[in-house]
């Protein structure tokens, strides 16, 4: 009986999930072909890629990182001249108004229409928040340790949901619930 494994599993093809601390979403990366991109490898069954190392990233397990009870966001703020801080790494002295911020948000807002990459790019452009450098990414926190409205509206979002533009004393705020 010929024992030599027939065809090689897609996974020896090398493909392994890598989290982009850039952008804070999860790519694909492959050593072998020295090759990373986002969206998924041609083939790839939903299955293959849940048997993936690092495949915790996309379903954002325990596993990486939150404690029960805490949640993962990303946000993308835009600051204005009643906000707490009115300076940001863009701009040392912000004086827009707070109607002209909501309107560069909801701008935002329907560029991103639901995908994940144009948040973490837009936020990383764009935010007026130094987790502008993590594509948006505050990490993972429970209640008690965010201002009250954020904390509120990303407790309120499922995974993978992005908020209405919610309103802080840092400025104005388009969420992402990542996790
Ligand atoms: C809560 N937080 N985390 C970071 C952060 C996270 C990761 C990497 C770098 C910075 C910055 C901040 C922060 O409070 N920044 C404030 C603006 C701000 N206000 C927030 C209110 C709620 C959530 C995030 C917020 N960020 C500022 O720069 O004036």
């Amino acid at each position: 009986l010929d024992c030599h494994s027939t065809t090689e599993s897609k996974a020896d093809q090398g493909w392994e999930i890598r989290m982009s601390n850039s952008r804070g979403v999860p790519y694909f990366y492959n050593a072998q072909k020295n090759e990373s991109r986002w969206d998924r490898p041609d083939g790839l069954t939903d299955e293959e890629i849940k048997a993936l190392p690092g495949a915790d990233y996309l379903t954002g397990g325990a596993a990486s990182g939150g404690a029960p009870g805490q949640v993962r966001a990303s946000h993308l703020l835009v600051k204005h001249s009643g906000s707490r801080r009115p300076s940001s790494w863009r701009e040392a002295n912000i004086t827009r108004s707070k109607d002209e911020a909501i309107r560069i948000l909801r701008g935002y807002e329907s560029e991103i229409s639901g995908s994940a990459e144009k948040f973490a790019e837009l936020a990383s452009k764009y935010s007026d928040d130094n987790s502008a450098r993590n594509g948006g990414d505050l990490g993972w926190f429970g209640r008690g340790q965010m201002q009250k409205p954020f904390e509120d509206a990303t407790f309120a979002l499922s995974v993978g949901g992005m908020s209405d533009v919610i309103s802080t004393d840092s400025g104005v705020h388009l969420i992402l619930r990542t996790s």
